[in-house]
């Protein structure tokens, strides 16, 4: 048996009959959700969550074929087959423990959540932490084990219980030395039984309240469809701007859940949307103002899913990120081109400049700034600050026949937009600067700066603009 090292590590426990999910035919660690099945899903949810350990999936029933399924797909991911399966979860538990590192986390393969929740769970400190829900979005209270709570800790625990502050949420951060003495006796054995013990021995359950954060519980058929809106409503942009928010979002989460149990990959989304741009380009062009409008609209609707799909199916990444902010910038200028072209005026084709210079230094200021000083402010707000306004701005003045003076709005408020947050790269410097003399630091010599004011900030590297502006 492989050293279980030091570092946080996981036991994922799917050994149970998953009796309600027999209609789906497979075992039910092997059940899609949101185009991923439940144990792949807890594997990378827990990884993009932080767990760098040593990983074990426990398996019981029907537990060779999940066994052969996460060994395919998780070549270092240990599977641990539990023969006392039908005693309850709880043996399946405590057979992982003596494999595991000091700290790991316990998740349900049966419950979905989010790489957040499990970061908030493993920063909040305790021997033995659960988390739990104050606010359940998704899950359902009557099913659910509840627990009560005092001081931040759990007191209390059970289906059923009355009166209770809150659900378990069936993940858990535990220690080797407070599980170890927890076993013993022949019979059913439960994770619940487990958790009493450790209460009635006078152990601490501490609680991570995730306070409405998705997450659901996946027993019954029923359960998959509230799970797959558990996992879209975590898929929602951080950058997003009012037309995404408030048109883009409602229509591109249909599209986003069809595809999910597809072999659609997001980069292809992410082509679609360009081609879309493209298409409506030439439409523009042609002096087809209301279709390429149409056109315009749609590709940024489909701009959105493929963030979406990805995050859906945990597989984000800086790849992708490039490809779809590169990708982005192309489909501006062919748009904006298309705008002033179909514009069929000398004034147009001026805006047209202005707009395109705005398309690009916004995300441009926004690359720079985050690969200068990492998170950019929340001001980063403003009128042309996404690209989502931009779009919708642009696609409703081709519907409406106006698209020169769409060109001049989104060129005026992108400009407006730079102008904004080179103020607050200036406030910045002079805080920075009164925050020196304050503290009487030493001042950074022109020599040591211009390589920094030469290559734009720290290191030049750093991906082109995000989706949004
Ligand atoms: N002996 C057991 C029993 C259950 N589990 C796991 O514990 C979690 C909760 O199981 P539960 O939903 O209570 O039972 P299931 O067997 O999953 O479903 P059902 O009650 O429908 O049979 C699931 O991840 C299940 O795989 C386990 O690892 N070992
Ligand atoms: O809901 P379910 O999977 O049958 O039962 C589970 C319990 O076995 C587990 O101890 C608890 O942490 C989960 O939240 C869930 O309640």
């Amino acid at each position: 048996m492989r050293s279980a090292g030091s570092e946080l590590g996981a036991a994922v426990l799917a050994a149970g009959l998953g009796e309600r999910l027999r209609a789906c035919g497979c075992p039910k660690p092997l059940v899609r959700v949101a185009g991923l099945p439940l144990v792949e899903r807890a594997v990378r949810t827990l990884r993009a969550g932080g767990v760098r350990g040593k990983t074990m999936v426990v398996v019981g029933h029907r537990g060779e074929e999940v066994a052969e399924f996460v060994r395919s797909r998780f070549p270092d991911v240990e599977v641990l087959e539990n023969p006392d399966y039908a005693r309850g979860n709880g043996t399946s538990v405590l057979g992982a423990v003596p494999h595991l590192p000091e700290r790991f986390v316990v998740a349900m393969v049966d419950h979905v959540h989010t790489p957040d929740s499990v970061r908030r769970l493993i920063a909040t400190p305790g021997d033995f932490v659960a988390a739990v829900d104050s606010r359940p979005s998704f899950a359902d209270p009557g099913e659910a084990t509840r627990v009560r709570l005092e001081s931040g800790r759990v007191v209390a625990l059970g289906k059923g219980l009355e009166p209770y502050d809150a659900l378990d949420a069936g993940l858990f951060v535990c220690s080797r030395a407070a599980l170890e003495p927890l076993g013993g006796e022949p019979g059913p054995l439960s994770w619940n039984a487990i958790k009493r013990k450790w209460l009635a021995s006078g152990g601490e359950l501490a609680a991570c309240d995730l306070a409405g954060a998705p997450w659901a519980d996946v027993d019954t058929p029923e359960d998959i469809e509230r799970a797959v809106d558990a996992v879209l409503a975590a898929t929602r942009g951080s950058r997003d701007g009012f037309i995404s928010r408030h048109l883009n979002r409602r229509l591109g989460r249909g599209i986003t859940r069809r595809l999910l149990d597809t072999s659609v990959t997001p980069d292809q989304v992410s082509l679609m949307s360009f081609a879309l741009a493209a298409a409506s380009a030439g439409l523009l062009a042609r002096g087809s103002l209301a279709a390429g409008g149409v056109l315009v609209q749609l590709s940024s609707v489909l701009d959105g899913c493929d963030g979406e799909l990805a995050r859906a199916r945990l597989e984000s990444s800086a790849e992708g990120q490039v490809l779809d902010a590169v990708l982005d910038r192309g489909a501006d200028a062919l748009i904006i081109a298309g705008m002033a072209l179909g514009s069929r005026s000398r004034w147009g084709v001026q805006a047209g400049f202005l707009a395109l210079a705005g398309a690009l230094m916004v995300p441009y200021t926004r690359a720079r700034w985050e690969a200068a000083f990492g998170e950019v402010p929340e001001e980063f707000t403003g009128f042309a600050a996404t690209r989502d306004v931009r779009l919708g701005v642009l696609a409703l003045g081709a519907l409406t026949g106006v698209p020169a003076s769409a060109l001049l709005a989104v060129g005026a408020g992108a400009a407006a937009e730079v102008v904004r947050r080179l103020l607050a790269l200036r406030g910045r410097r002079l805080g920075e600067r009164d925050g020196r003399e304050e503290s009487g630091g030493e001042h950074l010599s022109d020599e040591d700066t211009l390589g920094d004011r030469r290559f734009g900030g720290r290191g030049a590297g750093g991906a082109y603009g995000g989706g949004a502006g």
